[in-house]
């Protein structure tokens, strides 16, 4: 079933998750405990919303379970940076985590290692703006950033061609051309149109690499005892301290 690129895009602005509240204000000065608490209190709510987000990307709930829990497991922080950094866009010097919690570099600096990958963070933000990401663009990068995240063995000598592998590159190559047809849009001229599809795909690898720090430093906290993780977290680290595509017990 080819989708096209509009019916795609319609798909993904019906899937965004509504606006997320900490809900608990956080008092000043900030410590270790308090910032790693509000964010773990935040990301928790907003893991809640991802899984329903990413079953309405069409095509996601026909990929075997086990490639969408791989997916989600190994994405969800690039994917909730991505959402950060999208919400931070237009306050420099700030991230926006959420309209009340928002930190700056300062805040950083209450969290050993923390400013590390608010630095990076930060670094990405200023590069949104500078692109003047747009909102669609915005949505095809999330998009993009879950389904990129685990390559899934090619077909090796076996002859078996693991459907479910095929239907993540359909995916992949249907929200390219979901991208590709934002930027269209724009009036650009085709040279100024592969430019900024290559600006874009080229923040990917920073976004990626954001994640993994944000995840190592996760972790060192975790092992700190610094924060208490909830299950859902717990399991979405443990998978990254694995080696990854782990072979579930069961599928
Ligand atoms: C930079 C850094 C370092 C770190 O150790 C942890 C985190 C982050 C960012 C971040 C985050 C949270 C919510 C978002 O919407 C977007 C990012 C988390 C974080 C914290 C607890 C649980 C899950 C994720």
């Amino acid at each position: 079933s080819s989708l096209s690129p509009e019916m795609l895009m319609s798909s993904v602005i019906e899937a965004e998750p509504p606006e997320i509240y900490l809900m608990s204000y956080l008092m000043k000065p900030f410590t270790e405990a308090t910032v790693m608490t509000s964010l773990t209190t935040l990301a928790d709510k907003e893991l809640v919303y991802m899984v329903g987000w990413a079953k309405k990307i069409p095509g996601f709930v026909e990929l075997s379970v086990y490639n969408q829990v791989c997916l989600l497991e190994c994405g969800w922080l690039e994917v909730l940076m991505v959402g950060l950094m999208w919400r931070s866009i237009n306050h420099p010097g700030n991230l926006v985590f959420a309209s009340d919690l928002i930190l700056n570099r300062d805040d950083g600096n209450s969290v050993e290692g923390l400013l590390e990958v608010f630095d990076m963070l930060l670094a990405l933000t200023s590069k949104f703006r500078e692109l003047n990401l747009q909102r669609e663009e915005y949505l095809c990068l999330k998009v993009m950033v879950l389904l990129n995240s685990t390559m899934f063995p090619g077909p090796s000598e076996k002859q078996e061609k693991s459907e479910s592998r095929d239907n993540l590159l359909k995916l992949l190559d249907a929200i390219t051309d979901a991208l590709v047809w934002v930027i269209s849009k724009k009036g650009l001229s085709l040279q100024q149109q592969s430019a900024r599809l290559a600006n874009l795909l080229m923040l990917l690898p920073h976004i990626r690499h954001a994640s993994n720090k944000g995840i190592e430093h996760l972790y060192s906290m975790k092992c700190k005892n610094i924060v208490p993780l909830r299950e859902l977290l717990l399991e979405m680290l443990h998978a990254h301290t694995l080696h990854f595509p782990r072979m579930p017990a069961i599928t």
